[in-house]
């Protein structure tokens, strides 16, 4: 598989904060990402700097192999930003016809089709769109855009449940059809984890873990029960989180558990189950908070 973009070691900062810190990603041709972060983790700098907007004081970026300089800004990229700066006065059928201007590979006749997908009227102003509405206008051109990769940075916010869901589900349709490379960020990972095949999770500038979402699922596990069997047990294995209650207490242990683990916890009177994606990644950011 050949590599769409990469980042090595890249740095940003503003004053004293490294907003994005020696940073390293790699995606790969036609597969559907998430960029996974609290507010203020970096994902913003970072979608700004291999999108061309700001130049990273250290490190590398490359899109399709070639090395991005000051002022490149990558034709092979649609980057729909969380904020849009589409002129209030212009139309929504105005904003399509400069998107269709600036993506090679824009199609006009799913864009006639998405406005109708989308519930968009094409003679409204911007101004007069509400947030979700706005929201759909910027994911409407991220799919007519047909780029060779396409960032979507909290594309849901302002979207009722409906909205949301048809927005993932024309995506996921409109990929098998015409694969390409998304990289979607958010906060939110249960939204995108039917949709993603893979996440990298970001906390202060850095990416805290890279893997695929099957992954995740088969490898975080909640155990509870009596405090000194758990202390048995989890010798040895990846704690992420811990908590006591009286003599009792959980741990979320990540990584793969073997057949003698299981026979191991049932005989010491341990409960073993999956956890939930969301808690996963609330629990293994404050690890990473305290590793600091
Ligand atoms: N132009 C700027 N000037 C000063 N500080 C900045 C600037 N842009 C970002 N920062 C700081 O860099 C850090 C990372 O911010 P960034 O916006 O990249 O995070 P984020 O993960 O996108 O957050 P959110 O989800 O809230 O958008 C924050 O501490 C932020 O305050």
């Amino acid at each position: 598989m050949s590599s769409v973009l990469q980042v090595k070691h890249a740095n940003k900062s503003y004053g004293r904060t490294d907003a994005v810190d020696s940073l390293s990603l790699e995606l790969e041709e036609l597969k559907i990402y998430g960029l996974l972060g609290r507010n203020g983790a970096g994902k913003t700098t970072l979608l700004n700097m291999v999108t061309g907007g700001v130049f990273p004081d250290g490190g590398e970026i490359a899109v399709h192999g070639t090395l991005l300089k000051k002022g490149d800004v990558p034709a092979q990229i649609c980057y729909i930003r969380e904020k849009n700066f589409y002129p209030g006065n212009a139309r929504v059928r105005d904003v399509l016809q400069m998107a269709a201007a600036f993506h090679p590979d824009w199609d006009a006749k799913f864009a006639s089709k998405l406005l109708g997908t989308f519930k968009l009227n094409p003679r409204k102003k911007m101004r007069q769109l509400s947030r979700g509405m706005e929201s759909m206008v910027g994911n409407l051109i991220g799919l007519a855009s047909r780029s060779p990769l396409t960032i979507f940075d909290e594309p849901v916010l302002g979207l009722d449940v409906l909205m949301r869901e048809r927005f993932y589900r024309t995506l996921l349709e409109d990929y098998a059809e015409h694969p390409r490379t998304v990289l979607l960020s958010t906060h939110l990972i249960d939204e995108i984890a039917t949709v993603v095949e893979k996440v990298f999770i970001m906390e202060s500038g850095s990416i805290l873990m890279e893997e695929e979402v099957e992954q995740i699922r088969e490898r975080a596990h909640l155990v509870s029960g009596l405090g000194a069997a758990l202390d048995t047990f989890v010798q040895g294995k990846r704690v992420i989180h811990g908590e006591r209650y009286g003599n009792a207490g959980m741990a979320i242990v990540y990584g793969k558990l073997t057949k003698e683990d299981h026979k191991a916890a049932e005989s010491q009177g341990l409960a073993v189950e999956g956890v939930p994606l969301q808690k996963f990644f609330a629990y293994l950011i404050e690890e990473g908070q305290t590793d600091e």
